[in-house]
């Protein structure tokens, strides 16, 4: 389950848990009033003796159904929350310690907060981080302007942020998050609400952040065309536990071992004779199939000689069918 890496990681993560434990508020008014005398609490294990390394350098993804513990990683990961149990090392720090050197080394985005003022533009609040980073002048403009380039944002930086679209202001965040020139970046939904431009303009900046800056990222995302298009590796978490971490490659090839395959012809064809495949759907002149991985090639061969082709398309099964399964399978069981 551990990824081997040369250098020391820099998260280290041993059996992190997270329990809860909350006040339960009974509903109504007679509720309300036998709460305040009699108080019951409940307690919710969100995440269960997580092991994992991340190196540096590194994007990986944290997957999960809704209410999984990926967001309750990340804030400990950051240092919001305090872990229940369990050893964790962020760049040689404890998280929840909250020592500016660390602070000042990580970064967090939380797609549906915002850390930018409202009211005023956000050159505002990045002059506010140059302060409490202690960026020199130099530092600071050197990177306000490397990040507005890169986000093309240098037009926005003096309107309130009131005005400016989600898309706009997401990239707006990205670049506050960023202007300290932090090590690791926490990313929670990105790109959540963001139509499919915005959203592609975000996937790419993050892209280049890690090429060109080497910053470690760790993101959450349930649009699985973030996840494609930035992580090479994955962890999967579902009821708080660990339940994969490995390549996404890997993933689909252990979830999905078969390829898709269509073919369309210039008339119908017999695939009475196709040999080595399941799901054989035939519609008119296109036929749709399943075929083993390594028996695509022969399949391929087959069905070039059943009659003229007019397209041929073999692809690998959707991540996002793939997720649905994982986790509809797990919450039915
Ligand atoms: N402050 C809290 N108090 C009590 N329970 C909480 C609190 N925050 C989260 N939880 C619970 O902990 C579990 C994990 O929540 P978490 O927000 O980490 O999930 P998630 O994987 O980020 O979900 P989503 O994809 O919906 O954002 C859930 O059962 C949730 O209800």
């Amino acid at each position: 389950m551990t990824s081997v890496h040369a250098l020391p990681p820099v998260i280290a993560a041993h059996d992190l848990t997270k329990t809860y434990t909350f006040h339960q508020q009974r509903a109504g008014l007679g509720g309300a009033l036998k709460s305040l005398v009699r108080r019951t609490y409940e307690t919710r294990l969100a995440v269960d003796r997580v092991t994992f390394d991340i190196g540096r350098g590194e994007v990986v993804g944290l997957l999960g159904p809704n209410g999984a513990g990926k967001t309750t990683t990340l804030k400990m990961l950051s240092g919001l929350l305090y872990t229940t149990s369990g050893d964790l090392q962020v760049l040689g720090h404890t998280p929840s310690a909250r020592k500016h050197e660390y602070l000042r080394r990580i970064a967090l985005v939380m797609g549906q907060k915002t850390m930018l003022w409202w009211d005023v533009p956000a050159m505002e609040s990045l002059l506010l981080h140059k302060d409490m980073y202690g960026l020199s002048t130099t530092e600071f403009d050197r990177n306000v302007s490397e990040l507005a380039d890169l986000l093309e944002v240098g037009h926005l930086l003096n309107v309130q942020v009131r005005k400016t679209s989600l898309g706009e202001r997401m990239k707006l965040e990205l670049m506050a998050a960023l202007v300290h020139g932090p090590e690791i970046l926490f990313l929670d939904e990105p790109t959540i609400g963001l139509d499919v431009v915005a959203k592609a303009r975000v996937r790419s900046f993050l892209a280049d952040v890690n090429r060109l800056r080497g910053t470690t990222i760790l993101i959450t995302s349930h649009d699985m065309d973030d996840i494609e298009a930035l992580c090479s590796r994955v962890m999967i978490i579902d009821h708080g536990r660990l339940q994969y971490d490995g390549g996404l490659d890997e993933l689909v090839r252990t979830a999905r071992p078969r390829k898709l395959v269509r073919a369309t012809y210039a008339a119908p064809v017999d695939v009475g004779q196709l040999d080595g495949v399941t799901d054989v759907e035939v519609s008119g002149t296109t036929v749709e199939l399943e075929a083993d991985r390594d028996r695509a090639g022969a399949v391929m061969e087959q069905l070039t000689r059943l009659g003229p082709l007019v397209d041929l398309d073999v692809a690998d099964a959707d991540i996002e069918d793939i997720m649905r399964d994982l986790f509809q399978r797990r919450s039915s069981l």
